[in-house]
């Protein structure tokens, strides 16, 4: 059922500097025996968008939207459990301009009941992230953090350890739904080399997850991962269980690709993918299932999902309270500890004023407000390292370093880490034929989405398109919205997400009108020289050291005979790619 939705003024939000209200069509979520809210990709963003009324709702806001939810499932005697799949931290400044990094965002995000939650790739880059995952993360959550794929080398013990319980089998409160729950991650290999990613492939032959399935009081088997939902590593489990359990429902829920998506594997198995940065509350139902007290329904489960966007209005909306029912103290007091902690972090500190909005797949490449092209024909030529001053150099930059737009106006300390978190440098190899410096960027060029969502392959040749092209149907459709405000003058659609997936495009619980996005490349790049009207004969090839992989094996390809280990070199020390951005508007973007 639809029905309109005022959304309320912005002095009721609980961020005093939330938004402008909006108003939107909504449906409604149908509830079942057993319930989910689920979060992925959420990056730091706990403070949810302060410049976007759609997603403006903050984690105490989710706080008390799943405990109110939870009250309204058990009133009926249902139950409701809340899904976390990874990518907590990284890229927003409530995690990243801490010093350590993710001391204020982990203080908050325990609050939540999280019922069952798992590690993305970003928990792994690095060693400090992993550890605190394993020493801090997974204890707060203790029994819930599952780990299927993942050890990790235990910082006190020098052991390689299961970074949390490989399973977990339970029952619901209320329902008595018995269920195997799993938590992969998929098959990343850009791990730092104190954790180890197994395959998904070799895993599920392991014994423990042969005994797992072999269960046979089991109801439901719930796999949540950072895993994209339609991705070789699900279709592989979803296999696996079903060659033991051909009748068992399968519930999925996964991320890794920022987009809304939902898979349906067969009649009884489906997967839900709940989008990016708290811009999407994933809810799904399952009804019809066997419980310890009763059978499966003849006519089978009835799965149903549905894509919340982040607001008060939504979530007033979906358990029928409104401001003075809806929050709960909890919920409140850690809107309170977020507030306090972007104060203390100075995340409203204003570093410079954008004088239009920069996007980044919004508008096609090149263009006057394309981020790249800015970062091309600006941003970039402040690379440039000093001992090598005369020497002509061609920069290249991966698109996937850069995660968010840039609106018009103030440029905070949490734009900075919202922009790009990543603390990678510059290196550099000297005397590369100009032309074949050109063609190694052609080359990253024609592959898929290597640099930007996925790292999965191993492979040391380029990979195939076909390979590592996750359904690209999906990551080009269901992008997000970057919720620009329509004139009240009525019931007007706001630009948002408009999901189309295996269920249909009934699935946003907001009814949006939709955004045109384009694809970017995988690589940009810049010709620094003294000498801009004329080729070089060669160059410095300049590029961010996260890429390096990538681009010595299109060097390869090039016939550059180059090995990048013994002759790269580290470009403009201590250079990150984060503080590069970040001076440039210091310097250039006056308030
Ligand atoms: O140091 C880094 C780390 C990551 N990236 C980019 O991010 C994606 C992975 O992010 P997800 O949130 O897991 O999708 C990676 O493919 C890179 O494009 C980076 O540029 N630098
Ligand atoms: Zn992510
Ligand atoms: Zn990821």
């Amino acid at each position: 059922m639809l029905s309109l939705l005022w959304l309320l003024p912005s002095a009721l939000a609980a961020q005093p500097s939330a938004p402008d209200p909006i108003s939107a069509p909504l449906r409604d979520l149908d509830f079942g025996q057993l319930n989910f809210l689920h979060t992925t990709d959420t990056h730091g963003w706990l403070a949810g968008h302060l410049q976007e009324p759609s997603y403006s709702a903050d984690w105490g806001d989710y706080i008390s939207f799943a405990t109110r939810m939870r009250e309204k499932a058990e009133s009926q005697g249902q139950d409701l459990l809340v899904i976390d799949t990874g990518d907590r931290v990284e890229g927003n400044g409530l995690y990243d301009s801490s010093e350590p990094k993710g001391v204020y965002l982990s203080d908050i995000l325990r609050h939540q009941h999280i019922d069952l939650l798992t590690s993305g790739n970003h928990e792994l880059y690095k060693q400090n992230t992993s550890e605190a995952e394993l020493l801090v993360t997974a204890p707060n959550f203790r029994g819930n953090y599952l780990a299927s794929n993942i050890d990790i080398i235990h910082p006190s013990t020098k052991e390689l350890v299961p970074l949390a319980p490989r399973f977990k089998k339970f029952t619901t409160k209320n329902q008595g739904i018995r269920i195997v729950a799993f938590g992969f991650l998929f098959d990343f290999t850009g791990n730092y080399n104190n954790t180890v990613v197994h395959k998904v492939s070799s895993t599920i032959k392991e014994d423990w997850f042969q005994e797992a399935i072999r269960d046979k009081e089991v109801d439901l088997f719930l796999v949540i991962g950072h895993v994209p939902v339609h991705s070789p590593e699900y279709r592989a489990i979803f296999k696996e269980i079903r060659s033991i359990r051909w009748d068992t429902p399968i519930q999925f829920f996964g991320g890794h690709q920022h987009v809304r998506d939902y898979a349906q594997y067969d009649s009884k198995s489906f997967g839900l993918a709940s989008g990016r940065f708290m811009e999407t509350v994933g809810f799904m139902s399952i009804d019809g299932l066997a419980s310890k007290t009763s059978h499966q329904s003849a006519a089978g489960p009835v799965f149903k999902r549905r894509y919340i966007d982040n607001n008060l209005f939504s979530y007033y909306h979906h358990t029928e309270l409104d401001q003075d029912t809806f929050p709960t103290e909890k919920g409140l007091n850690v809107s309170r500890l977020i507030a306090k902690a972007r104060a203390d972090l100075r995340l409203d500190q204003i570093h410079g004023c954008a004088p239009h909005d920069l996007w980044m797949s919004r508008v096609q490449y090149p263009d006057p407000s394309s981020i790249y092209t800015w970062l091309e024909t600006q941003v970039l030529h402040d690379v440039k390292d000093e001992s090598r001053v005369d020497t002509p150099a061609l920069v290249i930059v991966n698109t996937g370093a850069i995660r968010f737009d840039i609106f018009q106006g103030p440029f905070t300390q949490d734009s900075t880490f919202i922009v790009s978190p990543f603390t990678s440098g510059f290196r550099y190899v000297k005397d590369v034929p100009y032309e074949k410096a050109r063609l190694i960027v052609d080359i990253l060029n024609h592959q898929p989405q290597i640099l930007s969502t996925d790292e999965s392959s191993s492979s040391t040749t380029l990979a195939p398109l076909e390979q590592l092209a996750y359904k690209e149907d999906v990551i080009v459709q269901n992008r997000p919205s970057f919720a620009e405000q329509i004139p009240m003058s009525g019931p007007a659609l706001v630009p948002g997400y408009t999901t189309k997936d295996d269920a249909g495009t009934d699935g946003d619980d907001t009814i949006h009108s939709p955004i045109t996005f384009y694809r970017v490349p995988n690589c940009i790049r810049a010709l620094i020289s003294a000498n801009a009207s004329e080729a070089p004969e060669t160059v410095d090839l300049v590029y961010i050291d996260f890429i390096e992989k990538y681009v010595a094996m299109a060097a390869k390809f090039a016939s550059l005979n180059v090995d990048f280990a013994k002759e790269s070199d580290v470009y403009m020390p201590h250079l990150s790619f984060t503080n590069l951005i970040l001076d440039w508007v210091k310097k250039h973007w006056k308030c």
